[in-house]
């Protein structure tokens, strides 16, 4: 029983339990106490003497004086409460216990990713051994000096060299991440230093492995892989901190405690040099932890799960099967194509294929039925990347390779005698580049009937398989970001796929991973696990449910989905590591918005095919560290491979954009050979006037200005000509009075913050619900009727920022369906090159506008009659349009909110995109 006594029972107990458990503790096999985590043995009277500390650390204090009862000081106060938090404890006589050295566990050598456990280790040991205070110092001090580092280069000839680049540029964005530690919101909420004791601590393996116990509110903010700084001083003015290091959060332990991982014998300087250099703070620190019941700051600095995990992924190259073909981005070893043992699909899926692909995307979709891979897919704005994924993931799950394929369905037995499961799995393995080493599904042949268990929130019928189905593939789709991620989940939930027999489905899927939006709720994976769970019969176990019985479910799961749907990052994590049934596709969408070492992450699931989906011209991963952007780390591997001379599948025709706002474009980014697709020159109502489209430069003579502190800029000439080019667009064309129809975006955040803030004191507080603003960055991937897009950047000197990075202007000006209307300085942004074949393209068209102050002149009716193109053409003359033009009432009220229409386009407002936004300062 007193085994089983937690701290917080201690606390909680009866005075006399207190007494039991101190007189019981004289008999040798009962000498031990343990907190509720069961982690770290401690003798009985440190756990009570912890448990006193803890009693003073939280507000509901209890006194352990017999005179006094065993009340809890809510109900009987002490005359002066005593805060150990401020205080330092009494040490007990004898100063403390020392650390116990942990006899070595055996340790798997190496982890499902292929990566061996001493290459995390490094990765540790360097990391918690760096000097926070001179990380922040050296990001201060200006030009970080490149020392030691390369530049990422488009082939390797070897692991090593490979590592030799990207390691150490991957530790410059570790630090550059370090230092730009704690959110905004965190700093905000005030999470600020905390207070912790040491309650153990062990050496294991050169770490230091300690249990602190924290205030419950602080254990609940932190997370496995979460990054600490540990003091002896809090850091503020005028301290010089003289004892403190990193700690990494391994695990949060029962009700008070945490675990954490530490480094403290010495500081690693060089990459190279695996031997620590000794220093005196880590000394110093070292030196408290061996002291149970001592005090220390903790601070909370940022996570590093994602960068961790690409750490993991970028050492993986060395055992994945696409070594070779990854360093020397070339088909040459990757076996090449072989038509003979390409997949075949059915003919009614194919004949499916063909009527609603075009010609580029069919190409994309045969070259993945090939043998090829690797293959890559660069999918333009609107040119239907998700389209063709969509047709993928019909064809790769319902196709067989070409030996085996009858018209209608596979029969084996036309092709001989029927294999065993040995033969069978030899043939296949042979046949096909998806199959994957175990493959329970061989095992486990479909029987006739429903294969869908899946809630997926549509009308569409889940799967019907027929048992002339002899194996499946299991695919794994994974996108950068959590939005990005949604999106697909939500179109495959909305549209289904194909089957054999072009009959539309809803394969099973399930998308792990943190921050699901709401829409894709029905199939992330808490959601799977709790109807699993409330399935199953909890009479026999007394309705208990351990770990082992989630895992065991999470990985079903995972086995059963046809589909898995993650982020990068989170195919990572060792949920993966109990499945059954590896992957034998990996599809990868906005591939080139990841930096190379993401996207090796989901590879280490021994796939046998990989998709690359994405378009390097528009915008990249976002690398915190400028040192190593400059040396190329925020080069994807789609970006790399292409560079190199890898084939690539360009999609050509776009759908999206009106003739007159693709031009441009296509002719600046994609060399021309960007296509529309048809019904696209359409005209509409607000072609009417040259000013509102399809595409016009306004050029607006400003004022820029960096708000105190930020890097972002903001012109407030722009946010106000833009409210009127808004306000006068609305009042003609009511039906673009709602967000779903209108975005202005701007690549600041200051200056997006600045027209939100207009926007609302204008329209009131309904804007949102009428106008959608929002950073370049939070664009991507998404669509308008109409986008004002607001440049800001204007000065002599012509300077403009990351406004001249042609990616971002690339989605700037793409993002509209039949007008964008770019609002800038010309004489700012014609020294950069794409900028001025803009404002040149603009006038060669008769697009572009000078807009002198005041503002409003530019708008009356004199000066609009002049840009007047048309009559609206016969098919726009309906009474609704010209109810809308006649409309057209100065001061009429616009926020209308009635006439908002759907949302649907809106996606992730709320949260997100937001978070996923990589826009923001120069
Ligand atoms: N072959 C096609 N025929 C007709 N319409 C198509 C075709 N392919 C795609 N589309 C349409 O083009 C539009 C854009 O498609 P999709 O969303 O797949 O493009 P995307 O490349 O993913 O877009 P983004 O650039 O935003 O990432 C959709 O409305 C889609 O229905």
């Amino acid at each position: 029983m007193i085994n089983a006594l937690t701290t917080t029972q201690v606390i909680e107990a009866p005075f006399h339990q207190i007494f039991v458990c101190g007189f019981a503790s004289e008999l040798p096999h009962v000498r031990w106490g343990y907190f509720r985590n069961g982690l770290r043995p401690i003798t009985w009277p440190i756990t009570i003497s912890i448990a006193l500390s803890l009693c003073l650390l939280s507000s509901r204090s209890f006194s352990f004086f017999p005179e006094r009862g065993c009340l809890p000081l809510q109900r009987r106060r002490l005359t002066k409460p005593q805060n150990p938090l401020l205080s330092p404890p009494r040490r007990r006589p004898n100063g403390g216990g020392q650390i116990r050295r942990r006899r070595r566990r055996r340790r798997p050598s190496s982890s499902s990713s292929g990566v061996p456990a001493s290459t995390m280790d490094r990765f540790h040991k360097i990391v918690l051994s760096w000097d926070y205070f001179r990380l922040v110092a050296d990001s201060k001090g200006g030009q970080q000096q490149a020392k030691g580092l390369g530049r990422v280069k488009n082939t390797y000839a070897s692991v090593a060299e490979y590592l030799a680049v990207f390691e150490p540029l991957l530790f410059e964005e570790v630090k550059a991440q370090i230092v730009q530690g704690r959110s905004d919101e965190e700093e905000e909420a005030g999470q600020d230093w905390q207070k912790g004791i040491v309650a153990s601590c062990t050496e294991s393996e050169g770490f230091h492995k300690v249990s602190m116990a924290v205030l419950d509110d602080f254990r609940e903010m932190v997370s496995e892989n979460d990054l600490l700084l540990l003091s002896k001083e809090k850091f503020e003015e005028g301290v010089t901190p003289s004892a403190y290091a990193f700690a990494l959060v391994e695990q949060r332990g029962g009700r008070e405690t945490i675990s954490l991982r530490t480094f403290v014998a010495g500081e690693i300087k060089n990459l190279n040099v695996a031997k620590p250099v000794s220093c005196s703070r880590l000394q110093r620190i070292a030196s408290i932890f061996s002291t149970t019941e001592s005090f220390l700051w903790i601070l909370k600095i940022c996570s590093l799960s994602t960068i961790m995990r690409e750490f993991s992924g970028m050492h993986s190259v060395a055992s994945l099967p696409f070594k070779d073909l990854i360093l020397s981005a070339s088909e040459k070893n990757s076996g090449g194509n072989d038509q003979n043992r390409a997949w075949n699909v059915p003919e009614p899926l194919m004949d499916y294929l063909k009527t609603n692909l075009n010609d580029s995307q069919l190409d994309a979709v045969n070259a993945g039925l090939s043998r090829r891979s690797f293959v890559l897919i660069q999918g333009p704005p609107g040119t239907g990347k998700t389209q063709t994924i969509l047709g993928l993931l019909s064809a790769v799950l319902h196709s067989a390779p070409a030996r085996m394929q009858t018209k209608g369905g596979f029969d084996v037995k036309k092709h001989g005698p029927e294999l065993d499961i040995e033969g069978k799995h030899a043939h296949w393995m042979k046949a096909s580049p998806w199959l994957i080493g175990v493959n329970p599904r061989d095992l486990i042949m479909p029987v006739d009937g429903d294969d869908g268990f899946y809630p997926t929130g549509n009308e569409l019928k889940p799967e019907v398989v027929s048992s002339n189905r002899k194996y499946r593939a299991h695919v794994l789709v994974c996108a950068p970001s959590n939005s990005a991620l949604d999106e697909i989940v939500l179109r495959v939930l909305q549209i289904g796929i194909r089957d054999e027999n072009n009959n539309t489905y809803n394969p099973k899927i399930v998308r792990i991973g943190l921050k699901a939006h709401h829409s894709v709720k029905a199939v992330s994976m808490d959601y799977l696990i709790q109807q699993k769970l409330s399935g199953v019969d909890r009479s026999s176990d007394g309705g208990r449910r351990g770990a082992g019985e989630y895992d065991r479910i999470r990985s079903s799961i995972l086995d059963e989905a046809a589909i898995v749907f993650s982020t990068l990052s989170f195919s990572g994590s060792s949920i993966f590591s109990r499945m059954a049934r590896a992957f034998d596709v990996v599809i990868i969408d906005e591939a080139a918005q990841a930096v190379e070492p993401a996207t090796l992450i989901p590879l280490i699931h021994g796939c046998k095919q990989v998709f690359l989906v994405g378009d390097p011209v528009q915008l990249p991963a976002t690398v915190i560290s400028s040192t190593a952007q400059k040396l190329g780390y925020g080069t994807s591997l789609f970006k790399r491979f292409q560079a190199a001379g890898f084939p690539v599948q360009m999609l050509k025709i776009q759908y999206r954009m009106h003739p007159e706002i693709s031009i441009f474009p296509s002719k600046e980014f994609y060399e021309g050979v960007l296509e529309d697709g048809e019904g696209l020159s359409k005209k509409r109502p607000w072609h009417s006037y040259s000013c509102f489209g399809p595409f016009c430069f306004f050029d607006v003579d400003g004022t820029e200005s960096q708000p105190s502190g930020s890097g972002s800029w903001v012109n407030e000439d722009e946010v106000e000509f833009i409210t009127l080019l808004y306000h006068q667009m609305a009042m003609r064309y009511p039906e673009l009075k709602s967000s779903s129809q209108v975005a202005v975006i701007s690549p600041y955040r200051h200056q997006v913050k600045l027209l939100k803030d207009h926007f609302r004191s204008t329209f009131g507080d309904q804007s949102k619900e009428v106008i959608d603003v929002n950073t370049v960055d939070g664009f991507q991937g998404r669509e308008k009727e109409v986008v004002i897009f607001s440049c800001v950047r204007c000065n002599k000197e012509q300077k403009i920022g990351f406004v001249s990075d042609f990616r971002r202007m690339n989605v700037a000006i793409t993002r509209a369906r039949s007008a964008v209307l770019v609002v800038g300085s010309a004489s700012t942004l014609k020294e950069d090159k794409h900028w001025n074949n803009l404002v040149e393209s603009a006038k060669e068209r008769g697009r572009y506008f000078q807009v002198p102050k005041p503002f409003t002149a530019f708008f009356v009716d004199d000066k609009l009659k002049t840009m007047k193109v048309e009559r609206a053409p016969p098919e726009l003359r309906t009474v609704q349009a010209l109810e809308a033009i006649n409309e057209a009432v100065v001061g009429q009220e616009l926020m209308d909110v009635d006439d908002a229409g759907d949302q649907e386009d809106e996606g992730y407002d709320d949260d997100p995109v937001e978070a996923d936004d990589g826009g923001g300062d120069d």
